[in-house]
């Protein structure tokens, strides 16, 4: 994967990813390896320079069904929160026709999701008149208010505080258990890897590709209590250890030089 020609920035190489339907995979890595450049070729939004990305056996424009919340919130400033968390229906094949016909229940369905991440006031607000961690949250409640059967994610807690994204995490636990989308989280938070997925893959520094695999074994669901105990720890330290081996050290010294 390489952005701009032939001798521009190769993002990524060799990247073998077969995710099982229903499967909770999460991808870590140093910033800067690859990531959400893996994300955008999986929706679609980029071609691969070689290779090829698909689901089901089709390529991934030719599914419908896929929710997507992006790093940064991309919502349109002139909409409302309502009118924003509703825009997948408008062009979702799956949707569309039943969309038109009738809007009461996606509307009811946005409303409860909104209110569910604690948004329920906000509904006629415009995206300028919201926090960054409340644009994200609006940015996850529309990947999945058609109901995606694949959903794709890039750190879409990473703008929340500390509680709030634990809640979501049982909140995105509950509705995986429920509906069993299929998910790819990319993630800087090993935590939240370890808690929410099946498997966790390990991508080297840019260009990345992958370079370990690690199954997580605990049962679901899974409370948060699980992130203190010492088999959790465990799973930690091991993606901590395979992660820290890969990045770029930031140079405490000489940052200190540079400022001073
Ligand atoms: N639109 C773009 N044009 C040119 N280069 C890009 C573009 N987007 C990303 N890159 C480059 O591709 C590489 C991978 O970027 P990407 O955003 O996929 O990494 P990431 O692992 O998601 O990073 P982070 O964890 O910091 O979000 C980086 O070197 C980046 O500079």
């Amino acid at each position: 994967m390489r952005y701009g020609g032939p001798g521009g920035t190769l993002a990524a190489q060799d990247v073998n990813l077969t995710v099982r339907t229903g499967e909770f995979v999460a991808i870590v890595g140093p910033s800067g390896c690859g990531k959400s450049t893996l994300l955008r070729l999986v929706a679609g939004l980029m071609p691969a320079a070689s290779g090829t990305a698909l689901i089901s056996g089709a390529p991934p424009k030719a599914t419908g069904n896929t929710g997507i919340a992006f790093q940064n919130p991309s919502l349109l400033l002139w909409r409302t929160v309502l009118q924003n968390v509703l825009l997948p229906l408008e062009v979702s094949p799956k949707h569309k026709a039943a969309y038109r016909r009738d809007r009461a229940p996606y509307v009811a369905r946005a409303r409860r999701l909104l209110s569910a991440v604690g948004l329920g006031d906000f509904v006629d607000r415009h995206p300028w008149e919201l926090s960054g961690g409340m644009q994200q949250r609006v940015n996850l409640v529309r990947s999945l208010i058609h109901a995606p059967d694949f959903l794709l994610l890039d750190e879409p807690f990473s703008a929340l505080d500390a509680f709030t994204r634990e809640e979501l995490w049982l909140a995105l636990q509950a509705l995986w258990m429920g509906a069993r989308p299929t998910v790819i989280l990319v993630t800087h938070d090993l935590r939240e890897a370890a808690l929410l997925a099946d498997t966790v893959y390990v991508m080297s520094a840019r260009p990345g590709t992958f370079t370990a695999q690690h199954e997580v074994p605990f049962a679901r669901p899974r409370a948060l209590n699980l992130t203190f105990t010492p088999e959790f720890t465990d799973v930690i330290h091991d993606l901590r250890a395979r992660v820290g081996g890969l990045r770029s050290p930031i140079r405490a010294e000489e940052l200190m030089e540079a400022v001073s």
